[in-house]
């Protein structure tokens, strides 16, 4: 029987042909596209420098558990094995869990969390459990964590008005990221047959650069909602008119009424 660690014991295999271009890398561009996750979480920290300073530990929290991601997510990759897919899926899993229980908006609580303290401990348990579940078909977590985005989605629709430019290059980033996985997944044969099975290594930065949006507008609800002392003001890196922009959110101070 082979081990948790042995190369190609993973239930799922992408499209990319293995060993093809290195004896020891199983999936060579499938590994190497996750460099976009160690310059997605060091760009999260520095533009958004501000909300740092006041909230460093979510942010902080989650852009290391993002590079952990990209780390975990080139093993899974290099590998193929089964320790690698279960470090990815539950990298994933984690990311997302602290996410949610820093950054979720109050106002959505369900009406028997009372406080964010509560809200915790829903997430701690949930996804203490959801880790255990995993083990049972960690080829089905994939398609599980993927509706995750659909949540996310149906907030984003919700507060859509107050930034709209920076939701909607968001959602054209995701649908593309999703379309990519979904063709590497369904359609491998067909992308196999004309010689262009990379759609997973573009999965990997497309969804790093939907996240890279996605992060600002979620701390741009957080300063909105939890931060009463601060306005939230998107800002555009390098600068507002440059035709390709980074969103980041700076922090203004009201000016307190004599
Ligand atoms: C109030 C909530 C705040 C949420 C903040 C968002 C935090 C995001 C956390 C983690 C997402 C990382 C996803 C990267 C996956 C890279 C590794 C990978 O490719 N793994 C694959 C196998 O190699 C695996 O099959 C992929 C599984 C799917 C994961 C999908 C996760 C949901 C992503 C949510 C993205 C939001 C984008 C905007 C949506 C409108
Ligand atoms: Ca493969
Ligand atoms: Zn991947």
């Amino acid at each position: 029987m082979p081990s948790i660690f042995s190369y190609q014991s993973a239930e799922v295999d992408w499209c990319e042909s293995n060993f093809e271009r290195s004896t020891v890398i199983a999936e060579y561009y499938n590994t190497i596209s996750n460099v976009s996750f160690f310059v997605l979480s060091p760009a999260l920290l520095y533009l958004n420098r501000q909300y740092r300073q006041h909230r460093a530990l979510p942010l902080y929290f989650v852009s290391g558990l993002l590079f952990c991601v990209g780390i975990f997510s080139m093993y899974f990759h290099m590998t193929l094995s089964y320790m690698g897919q279960l470090l990815d899926e539950l990298s994933i899993l984690w990311t997302l869990a602290v996410a949610y229980s820093f950054w979720y908006p109050k106002v959505y609580f369900p009406r028997f969390i009372k406080s964010r303290k509560h809200f915790f401990w829903l997430s701690g348990v949930t996804t203490v459990i959801s880790t255990l579940m995993s083990f049972i078909k960690p080829a089905f977590n994939a398609y599980a964590l993927n509706c995750i985005a659909f949540h996310l989605l149906y907030l984003t629709w919700r507060e859509l008005k107050k930034v709209h430019r920076m939701a909607a290059v968001m959602v054209v980033w995701w649908v593309l990221a999703i379309s990519s996985w979904i063709s590497d997944r369904w359609l491998c044969g067909l992308w196999q047959a004309i010689n262009f099975p990379y759609f997973h290594s573009f999965w990997h930065v497309l969804i790093a650069m939907s996240l890279l949006y996605c992060c600002p507008l979620v701390i741009y609800f957080d300063v909105n909602y939890e931060m009463p002392s601060f306005k939230p003001k998107l800002g555009y890196w390098p600068g507002d008119s440059w035709p390709v922009v980074v969103p980041y959110v700076a922090l203004e101070q009201p000016h307190k009424q004599c």
